[in-house]
């Protein structure tokens, strides 16, 4: 067998950028060039003080940064040599929890308190609504989910599968039949969100609007000619007309949509009302992603995400691209202006709200060394630059801005417990003090998706109350964690059964149960996790309702179609209502959060392991070859039964610890894992036959970079800090990078 070492370069081999003192530091040339010419400029601030800001900030945060690291490593030899101990006898939740409490792992809680974060923009604290997570590295992508605060609803359905499989859109030009099957659902979607007195919509044969002294009403006309109001005329918001078209205005749950009524238009031409599209308001939120949609290894990268992240704060981001044969050049979306049905002009935002997500403590990074030459945090980095970036935002009073309540809102992913937490508060308040900022500008959007966070989570949201504005169950790297914090306690259940192991659902309620006692209400979200099956939507719409249901104001999903299809989930559902009813329920237990999804007696059939083993191989390779070879973070990737899953680094970490866990104990041989990896090469390769820069791996997987990552992902997976795959694929990538440029 080779070694799957077989490829390792020195770090003379890879690319080292330029640096240029500034302060006592050493920065890459072209961070500089970005810093000093692009992202300053406008700000008020001289590069001196940025600079000087920037040393004083790495010289007395990093160090806690690297003390908070050792104590997570400290915390897993701990519980590893517990369950190496007690592995033989039954589990002994009490005993495991008085264990977890003696190493500090488990905190005890504090007196009641509520959060008490100001100056949070509606679309956080009082709209119910998707948010959108895209790769800010992808200009094309990150525009269009900015611009993913309005969707159309026909072409969500039409473009998707909840009317039929895509593959029986029958043509190349409109299918007619599945569009009026689209307008049939629209109607029955409007009849149950915008209902008339009588009457249905399907029946309407036009919609009119009445003016009047105090304004304007929305008015219809039925198949038997009779007029009809609404049954609710307050939904009527405003309107815009032109000509013959017009665009109606409505709200319900405090999200608007738009009927668009256009004779002219093919698809209004066959309606009787006219009626062509509705237009729903959909990504009210979105998180333009630093981290692990991203691909991002060395200064060269960071630059193009800080980019990126700096045109849409500025508002000037544009990319050009060919799209069906035609030149596009995609820009941000102008708010929308409509004449209000009180007479009064009325404007709307045109975007969606933006987040960012900076990377979590674990990674440093090379663009910025400190005074002994050494790299520094990278979420550091992260945080002071996309702060100075959305300072560019804070200074706008007019056009194309995102927070209108003066606040930027990082997402900071991958805490473990309350410290870190702390960590990154004192993090934002320096970065507040270096920018000149007023304190509490930086609000911060907590991922509860490691185990030590769920665990304490009381205690991370009161460590952040001044700026806290959602707490999210990021539930893939959740589960990636729950394997490798338990990886000695025993084999784990097959990954498809985990998200049904008890551990789950005491944590999303939990996450729920502690954003309400806190007083999230109007001030933050309580937002549940991705749809990770981007082609599935007529899944998704039949599943995700749940998670309104569940009392979250909002949940990821992977796409502007997605976004639309379940806006109409917070139609159905008052999430406000909901919530009335879950203050009641009693807490959860903490022993059920923290029982591992083990496999105990039961023995799987060889049949179970090798597909689950085939399964995870081919998500890993499909996923990793993208990324080391083309530097994609996010990809769609089939399973093993050929549906399209959303892989990013976070089920990424899953499986390579499903793997690492199964070979840990002996359910899996490090031979069976590289026989399956190389099958499962062959099929990759033969997935992406059809792309030209796509390097194959099987033919000869000892020189394939991708692989041997895939590999040692795996192989050395159990020994990743807390089963992270950004050590490797870092270093994996920066290798490519270096010998593909060659
Ligand atoms: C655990 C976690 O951390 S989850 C968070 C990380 N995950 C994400 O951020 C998911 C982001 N989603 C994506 O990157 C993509 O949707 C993928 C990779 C899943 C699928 O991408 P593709 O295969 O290219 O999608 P597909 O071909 O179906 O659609 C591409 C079109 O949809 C748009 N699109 C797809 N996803 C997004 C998105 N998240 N935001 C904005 N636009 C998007 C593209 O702009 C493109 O449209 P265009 O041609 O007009 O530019
Ligand atoms: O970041 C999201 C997750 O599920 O992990
Ligand atoms: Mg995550």
């Amino acid at each position: 067998m080779q070694s799957h070492t077989a490829l390792v370069s020195t770090d003379a081999e890879l690319h080292m950028p330029e640096y240029v003192d500034r302060q006592a530091l050493k920065v890459a040339g072209e961070l500089v060039n970005f810093i000093e010419n692009e992202a300053l400029p406008g700000t008020g601030l001289e590069a001196d003080q940025f600079w000087s800001g920037c040393a004083a900030l790495m010289t007395d945060l990093a160090p806690l940064n690297r003390e908070l690291l050792a104590e997570r490593d400290a915390m897993q030899a701990a519980i590893d040599s517990w369950h190496r101990q007690e592995r033989s006898k039954p589990h002994d939740s009490t005993a495991y929890r008085q264990f977890l409490e003696s190493i500090g792992y488990l905190v005890p809680e504090g007196e009641p308190f509520e959060i008490d974060t100001d100056n949070v923009d509606p679309e956080i604290g009082l709209i119910a609504a998707p948010q959108l997570v895209v790769p800010v590295m992808n200009a094309r992508f990150a525009l269009n989910a900015a611009n993913a605060r309005w969707g159309s609803l026909y072409d969500a359905l039409y473009g998707s599968d909840v009317i039929a499989p895509k593959a029986e859109i029958k043509g190349t030009g409109y299918d007619e039949a599945r569009g009026s099957a689209v307008i049939a659902w629209s109607s029955e979607f409007l009849d149950s969100v915008l209902p008339f007195e009588r009457g249905l919509h399907a029946d309407v044969t036009a919609y009119a609007v009445e003016s009047g002294d105090n304004g304007h009403t929305v008015s219809a006309i039925l198949a038997d000619e009779t007029p009809v109001r609404l049954a609710n005329p307050d939904q009527f918001r405003g309107f815009v007309a032109d000509g013959e078209c017009f665009r109606l205005l409505f709200a319900h749950n405090g999200l608007h949509f738009e009927l668009h009524v256009d004779r002219n238009h093919p698809v209004g031409r066959q309606s009787p009302s006219g009626l062509a599209d509705v237009i729903l308001e959909a990504a009210v939120t979105t998180i333009q992603d630093c981290e692990d949609s991203v691909a991002a290894v060395d200064a060269e990268d960071k630059v193009k995400v800080y980019r990126n992240w700096l045109g849409l704060m500025k508002g000037d981001l544009v990319d050009s691209f060919e799209k069906n044969g035609q030149q596009t050049n995609r820009r941000l979306a102008e708010d929308r202006t409509y004449t209000g049905s009180g007479g009064d002009p009325l404007v709307l935002p045109g975007r969606s709200l933006m987040l960012v997500r900076n990377v979590g403590h674990l990674m440093t990074t090379d663009a910025v060394l400190d005074a002994a030459g050494d790299e520094t945090p990278e979420g550091m980095l992260d945080g002071l630059v996309t702060v100075l970036a959305a300072m560019h935002d804070l200074r706008k009073i007019e056009g194309i801005r995102n927070s209108r309540s003066g606040s930027v809102y990082i997402v900071k992913p991958k805490m473990h417990g309350p410290k870190e937490v702390a960590f990154a508060n004192t993090l934002f308040d320096r970065i507040e003090d270096v920018l000149g900022l007023e304190r509490h500008t930086i609000k911060m959007g907590v991922m509860d998706e490691e185990r030590r966070t769920s665990a304490n989570l009381r205690e991370c949201i009161r460590a952040a109350r001044h700026r806290l504005i959602f707490i999210n169950t990021g539930f893939l790297d959740r589960t990636g964690d729950e394997i490798h914090t338990s990886m000695q306690a025993g084999p784990v259940v097959p990954k498809g059964e985990i998200k049904d192991a008890a551990w789950l659902a005491s944590y999303e309620d939990n996450n729920v149960d502690q954003g309400l006692a806190s007083g999230f209400e109007g001030r933050a979200q309580i937002g549940k996790g991705m749809w990770a099956k981007p082609d599935r939507m007529k899944e998704m719409l039949a599943d995700k309702i749940g998670q309104a249901r569940s009392g979250a104001n909002t949940a990821w999903v992977p796409s502007p179609t997605a976004a639309v299809l379940h806006a109409t989930h917070y139609h159905q559902v008052d999430v406000a209502t909901v919530r009335a009813d879950l203050r009641q329920r009693p807490p959860i237990a903490l022993d059920t959060l923290l029982t591992p999804p083990l496999l105990g007696a039961r023995n799987l059939p060889d049949e179970t392991i090798r597909r689950e083993l085939d399964n995870n191989c081919q998500s890993i390779l499909g996923y990793v070859v993208r990324w080391i070879d083309q530097g994609i973070g996010c990809s769609k990737v089939p399973d093993i039964d050929d549906v399209s899953l959303m892989e990013d680094r976070a089920t990424l970490r899953i499986s390579a610890q499903h793997i690492a866990n199964w070979l840990e104990h002996g359910l899996l041989s490090s031979e069976e894992i590289e026989e399956a990896m190389r099958r499962m090469a062959a099929v990759v390769d033969k997935q992406n036959a059809g792309d030209p820069s796509y390097r194959p791996m099987a033919t000869d997987p000892v020189a394939s970079i991708s692989f041997q990552t895939a590999l040692e992902l795996v192989l050395e997976g159990a020994h990743q800090p807390n089963g992270y795959t950004e050590p490797v694929l870092h270093r994996r990538r920066r290798e490519a990078k270096a010998a593909h440029k060659q």
